[in-house]
């Protein structure tokens, strides 16, 4: 009896402590001793992070700017004014002009991971993507950093931020994106960039950007193509179609791929929303109260829900796109979610794979092009097919920081003979 009374207390006080609803919108959570407000009402998502954007300007900071400045002075860590200056002058490398600019290099990067999976000759090539390119080529990346901007002859590439051996399949896949980094660093910040006229970025906030491009686009882009290739690899009819919009695309254009076409593509964009939905490399992301905020109740009983400076909330991606109120079966993959004609059905703010309002993510239109380019590429040429190792469903590695799953990607790559 008494320790039913006491699990009853206790359970009770945890529950209040941590998991208690107290509004129709939110849920409180505790970091240790911080309280931090879930978000999961689309319409307060879109109150607080666009139409009240300025008393929710920052990210929460990990390290104090005296310990590592480097870190601290990136467009992820940056604060407030700051952080709006830089904003402004990076939104501009990101625009699709710039990215049609950089569009040849995409694909010829792209391409190469293609044609060197094509020269192994074999029938089927067993890959787990994850691993491969976060053991492997990790440590590359951090041993091997050298000057250069050229993709070599041979079975290595050579970029200024990474070398790749040749068995790393989707380290061929991390070099498109170190090789476009290096283009931001060589030829969109040449030498000072000018900014508000005045004031220059010195070396140290260029190497600051590019460091956050490089961490913020390294495993979130590669998640999405592991989880990609899985989902692909278990909708045969999906990939099906996938690909025959891709050969209608490669025959229209005579082998040429181009930015244009590559964006035209109706069923890869589906394919890709879907993938961002059902999988969201990053699925929480956070903001910190800057200016206090009061959100008012809806219902008379509800209590108003007062900010004060350093209050936190959280956006929970995975949460809402996984949320049947606003994705019927989530569980489904379903790409049809996304065509002209259901799109609409989407509630605003219940799909934020790139977060939400003026301090989303910058790379985004980046990480959808270097994405399909890969993908367009791959299916050309390979059928994705499960094999012994494939898990399915897919599980979340519990207590990883990383969005990785149990046992890794395993899929197979059978060769399609044009
Ligand atoms: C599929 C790939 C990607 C996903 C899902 C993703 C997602 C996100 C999310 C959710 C945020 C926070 C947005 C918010 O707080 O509202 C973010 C911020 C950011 N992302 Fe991405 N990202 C991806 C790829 C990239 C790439 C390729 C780059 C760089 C080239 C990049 C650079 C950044 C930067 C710099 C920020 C901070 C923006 C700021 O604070 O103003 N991301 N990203």
């Amino acid at each position: 009896m008494l320790t039913y009374l006491l699990v009853g207390v206790v359970g009770g006080g945890l529950w209040y402590l941590f998991i208690r609803p107290l509004n129709h919108f939110e849920r409180m959570v505790y970091q240790f001793t911080l309280p931090t407000l879930m978000v999961k009402d689309p319409e307060l998502i879109k109150e607080l992070t666009i139409k009240y954007f300025d008393h929710f300007t920052d990210h929460r900071a990990f390290i104090r700017p005296d310990i590592d400045p480097l870190w601290s002075n990136n467009l992820f860590a940056l604060t407030d004014q700051k952080w709006r200056e830089m904003r402004t002058t990076l939104s501009g490398f990101f625009t699709s002009s710039k990215m049609k600019h950089m569009f040849e290099v995409i694909n010829e990067v792209a391409q190469n991971f293609s044609t060197h999976l094509i020269k192994k000759e074999e029938n089927l090539i067993e890959l787990e993507m994850k691993d491969t390119f976060a053991r492997k080529d990790m440590i590359n990346l951090l041993l091997e950093t050298r000057k250069g901007h050229k993709i070599e002859e041979g079975n290595t590439i050579e970029t200024g931020y990474a070398t790749v051996q040749e068995d790393s399949y989707f380290g061929r896949f991390q070099n498109l994106h170190h090789y476009c980094m290096q283009y931001f660093q060589n030829s969109i910040f040449p030498d000072k960039v000018k900014f508000k006229q005045t004031k220059y970025m010195s070396d140290d906030d260029i190497t600051s950007q590019v460091l956050i491009f490089f961490f913020a686009g390294f495993d979130t882009v590669s998640t999405a193509l592991c989880y990609s290739a899985h989902e692909l690899a278990m909708n045969k009819n999906i990939q099906d179609r996938f690909r025959e919009e891709i050969r209608e695309t490669h025959k229209l254009h005579n082998g040429i791929l181009t930015y244009d076409s590559l964006l035209k593509m109706k069923y890869m964009d589906m394919v890709y929303c879907e993938i961002l939905r059902k999988w969201p490399p990053v699925f929480l992301m956070d903001r910190v109260c800057t200016k206090p905020y009061t959100i008012e109740p809806k219902y008379p009983d509800e209590k108003t829900g007062d900010f004060k400076m350093g209050d936190m909330f959280w956006l929970p991606m995975f949460g809402l796109h996984r949320d049947p109120k606003y994705f019927l079966k989530p569980e489904v993959f379903d790409p049809e979610r996304f065509s002209d004609e259901n799109r609409d059905q989407i509630i605003p703010y219940s799909y934020i794979p790139f977060g939400s309002g003026p301090r989303n993510c910058i790379g985004s239109r980046f990480a959808i092009l270097e994405s399909k380019a890969l993908i367009y590429n791959l299916l050309l040429n390979f059928e994705i097919v499960p094999t012994k190792k494939t898990a399915n469903p897919l599980k979340h590695l519990r207590g990883s920081f990383q969005n990785a799953v149990e046992g890794g990607f395993h899929v197979g790559l059978k060769r399609i003979k044009q």
